[in-house]
């Protein structure tokens, strides 16, 4: 057959879709996904791999309320770098253009001020601060912005300093270009508003809310430690299927988003909101799972955690932390150190999840008087920031002995 095959979900099942193929390595990344008019989205697949796609087992494993079919596509598809070309060259191009208009001459060092990276909320572009920095942008006046927002398809622009060390993790937004900063993001099925000036949305945490989504915590009560917006409250609650959700959070902006996600979520029934500082919490005794979602470490929590976990039966803990390993010799960029460096990240992060494992099953211990055995269930890296710092999460088994 002709064309690109390519497997046919609805949207809201094609991030499940899509990382399952990932990774059973039958999508083809160099391909972008479609979005077609009938609200489905196309994933496209390695033809290679076609002859082994189960659809049935598929569709068990992730929704099996999810329809998905085999369609090939005859237009081409654009693939990514392509893409990614032709906005950069849409974006330099409309600037150029600008700069000439003022008499100005486009060069090497203004193609380097272009924004290399940014994120996409809805219609508003967030970029970072890494970029418009020479003083020539600043002829342009309000004219750049619009400029800049024609040129990567947004309506609204805004520009992120940092993320402040406040406790609140708040960002340091300018809204650039629009009327206001409440933006809309759908993963997953699951719709997150948020206020980009207020609270921050780490869009590379999505692996991790996608193993959220797929635990099958019926029957359970959960307690999350560090709700923000509701990043993880939400897919345990509107795909996890969990009993109830304690959701804590201190940010007031960050509580007001989460309210309105669990309503337009439909949701807000099994959920209370905790607002204020977690380690002044007074519920203890009531949790199958605690979610310890804060990095660099979520360790100001682990004495709540413990204290929540049901006393007869424990729990599970999923405890976030960025783990340093030592820096590896880039030099040597060749296959064999690339493992050997990876197997070296692993014996960090297998170190540390000991470490928590024994000092968690001590606090146990001291908090309720009884022994309690700690069982590492599972590490997951979820991103890596430096080349060797990663946001890892340790599931952690609790079951008093
Ligand atoms: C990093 S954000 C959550 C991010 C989310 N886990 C994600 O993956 O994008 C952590 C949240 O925990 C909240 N927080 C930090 N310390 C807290 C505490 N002691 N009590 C309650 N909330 C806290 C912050 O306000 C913030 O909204």
């Amino acid at each position: 057959m002709d064309g690109v095959p390519c497997l046919r979900v609805s949207r809201c099942h094609a991030q499940q879709y899509r990382r399952c193929l990932q990774s059973q390595g039958a999508l083809d990344l160099s391909l972008c996904v479609v979005k077609d008019s009938e609200g489905t989205v196309l994933l496209p697949i390695l033809p290679s791999c076609l002859s082994e796609l189960d659809l049935q087992s598929l569709r068990t494993l992730l929704a099996s309320d999810s329809a998905c079919e085999i369609v090939w596509i005859q237009t081409p598809l654009q693939s990514k770098k392509e893409k990614r070309i032709s906005r950069g060259n849409k974006l330099e191009k409309i600037l150029q253009e600008l700069l000439e208009s003022h008499g100005e001459k486009w060069t090497e060092e203004l193609k380097g001020d272009l924004p290399h990276s940014f994120q996409r909320h809805g219609d508003l572009v967030l970029l970072g601060d890494n970029c418009f920095a020479l003083p020539v942008w600043k002829k342009m006046d309000n004219q750049l912005w619009t400029a800049v927002a024609r040129g990567l398809e947004a309506k609204r622009l805004a520009k992120m300093s940092r993320i402040s060390r406040d406790g609140f993790r708040s960002p340091e937004v300018t809204v650039l270009l629009g009327e206001h900063s409440w933006v809309k993001h759908v993963d997953n099925g699951i719709s997150y508003e948020f206020d980009v000036m207020k609270c921050m949305f780490s869009a590379g945490n999505i692996t991790e809310k996608l193993r959220v989504a797929a635990f099958d915590c019926s029957g359970e009560t959960v307690v999350d430690l560090y709700a923000g917006i509701g990043y993880f409250s939400l897919p345990y609650l509107v795909h996890a299927k969990a009993s109830h959700v304690h959701a804590c959070e201190w940010n007031p902006d960050a509580v007001e988003a989460l309210q309105k996600n669990l309503e337009a979520n439909r949701v807000s029934d099994r959920c209370t909101i905790h607002q204020g500082d977690n380690r002044q919490l007074q519920l203890c005794d009531v949790a199958d799972r605690v979610n310890l979602g804060l990095i660099p470490s979520s360790e100001d929590g682990w004495p709540v955690a413990c204290r929540l976990l049901k006393k007869t039966t424990g729990g599970i803990l999923h405890v976030h932390q960025n783990v340093t390993s030592p820096l590896h010799n880039t030099a040597a960029d060749d296959a064999t150190h690339r493992v050997s460096g990876k197997k070296a990240d692993r014996e960090v992060w297998q170190a540390w999840a000991d470490d928590t494992s024994n000092h968690i099953a001590s606090l146990l211990r001291n908090i309720t008087g009884a022994l309690w055995i700690t069982n590492i269930r599972h590490i997951e890296h979820v991103k890596s920031y430096a080349p060797h710092v990663h946001h890892v999460v340790l599931d952690l088994e609790c079951r008093p002995s």
